[in-house]
Order: structure tokens, then C-alpha cells, then sequence
């Protein structure tokens, strides 16, 4: 048996003010900060240590991962950060704030654009200051791969090839592995381990800095899962 530790990102400053974040590299907050001492710690109470973690080119996740591993004394164990782990990109909807945003197009609407899996969100064009393609973290993506706007179905299947490239081998030599990354490439994840329909991932919600434990067969499959709370 296996165990893969999953962890979304302590609370950061724009899920604090509700705005759509996506790919905006916004901090965490005081709170959240907070959240990612108190998994560290719960995770050495449950006698938790890493060979490896992996986490997306977002800082709220960057950080989150290191405080864990701080509390753990692990700072030391190799992290590869990705932008295939980066949260889903909002496109046009980054910066808005999601309550008003529902009293703009309706709650609907809104409800379909944060969690229906095929539903694309307003794009952004090449033009804006949030194309991601401005931004030197993403210079060597290439056009393709440059979101304007993503579904989660488009989330996962960037999400994959880095799971499968480089998670399950690491979990294959077995290693221990963390994964600290966003609510919605999670939520991509969980969908593709758990074998989820997309009706069942629509009803999915990560909560921000509470270690969600895979508990996995020698083919990967799940055995169980829990969070460690
Ligand atoms: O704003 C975002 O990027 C995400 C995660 O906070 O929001 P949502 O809950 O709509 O997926």
C-alpha cells in the first residue's frame, strides 16, 4: 500500500476577498499561513515524511508546501514546481469578485463557469495584462499551451501528463510524495484517480490546507481516502 498526500494551498488573500484567482500569483493570507503551520504539524503528529513534493509556479502553493515541509524539518527534499500543477486559468474572470460577478450574469451562470467541467469561462485575449504569455515563469510554453481560458476537462488533461511523468514514477520507486497545489487541478486529479463522473466532481470541493490522504493499491488504484483533520 501506497499513501499520496494531496493539499490545496492555505487560504490566500483574493479566496479572503472572493475574487476569481485562477493563475494570478496572489499571496496567502494571514490565515493561510496559518492553515499550511497547522497541516505541517498535523502531518508530523500522524508520523508523515516526504521524499519528494511537487507543486504548481503559484506562490500560495509554493509556500504553503514549505511551511509544511519546515514544520517537518524537510525542507531539504527535492520540490519540482510546474505550471501543469498551477490552478484552472478564470480568463476574463481573474480579479472580478465572484459574489458580484453572480449579481452581474446571475448565480447560474456563474455556479456553471466555477464547476460545470465544460464550461469555458470569458477568455482573455493576447492583449491583456493577465495572458499568461506575458509572463516570463511561462516562456518556454508554447503557444498551445498558453491558456486564454480553461474547463476543468482542459485542466486535466494538462494536469495528467506531469502526474504521469513524474508523480506515479516517483510513487512506483516508492517514494513519499506531497502534492501541494489549487482547489481546481485537484479537483482534476481527484476526478481521474477516483474515477469520478462529472456529475459527482461538480459536487467537489477541496478545502484550502487540510491533507487529503490517498491510500493506493500497487496499480494506483484507491484503497481509501480521508482527510487528516
Ligand atoms: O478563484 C479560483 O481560482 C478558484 C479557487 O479559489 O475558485 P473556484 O472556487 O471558483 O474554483
Amino acid at each position: 500500500m501506497q499513501k499520496l498526500v494531496l493539499l490545496r494551498h492555505g487560504e490566500s488573500i483574493w479566496n479572503k476577498e472572493n475574487r476569481f484567482t485562477g493563475w494570478t500569483d496572489v499571496d496567502l493570507s494571514e490565515a493561510g499561513i496559518e492553515q499550511a503551520h497547522k497541516a505541517g504539524q498535523l502531518l508530523k503528529a500522524h508520523g508523515y515524511s516526504f521524499d519528494a513534493g511537487y507543486t504548481s509556479v503559484l506562490k500560495r502553493a509554493i509556500k504553503t508546501l514549505d511551511i509544511v515541509l519546515e514544520e517537518l524539518d524537510e525542507l531539504w527534499i527535492p520540490v519540482q514546481k510546474s505550471w501543469r500543477l498551477n490552478e484552472r486559468f478564470y480568463g476574463a474572470l481573474q480579479g472580478l469578485n465572484k459574489a458580484e460577478t453572480a449579481a452581474k450574469y446571475g448565480a447560474d451562470l456563474v455556479q456553471k463557469w466555477r464547476r460545470d467541467p465544460h464550461e469555458l469561462p470569458p477568455a482573455v485575449t493576447k492583449k491583456d495584462d493577465r495572458y499568461p504569455g506575458k509572463d516570463a515563469r511561462y516562456k518556454h510554453l508554447t503557444e498551445r499551451e498558453l491558456p486564454l481560458t480553461e474547463n476543468l476537462k482542459e485542466t486535466m488533461e494538462r494536469v495528467l501528463p506531469f502526474w504521469n511523468e513524474f508523480i506515479v514514477p516517483a510513487i512506483r520507486k516508492n517514494q513519499k510524495v506531497i502534492v501541494c497545489a489549487h482547489g481546481n487541478s485537484l479537483r482534476a486529479l481527484v476526478q481521474y484517480i477516483d474515477h469520478l463522473t462529472d456529475e459527482e466532481v461538480t459536487k467537489l470541493d477541496i478545502p484550502t490546507g487540510t491533507p487529503l490522504i490517498y491510500e493506493l493499491d500497487e496499480g494506483l488504484e484507491r484503497i481509501r481516502h480521508y482527510y487528516l483533520e
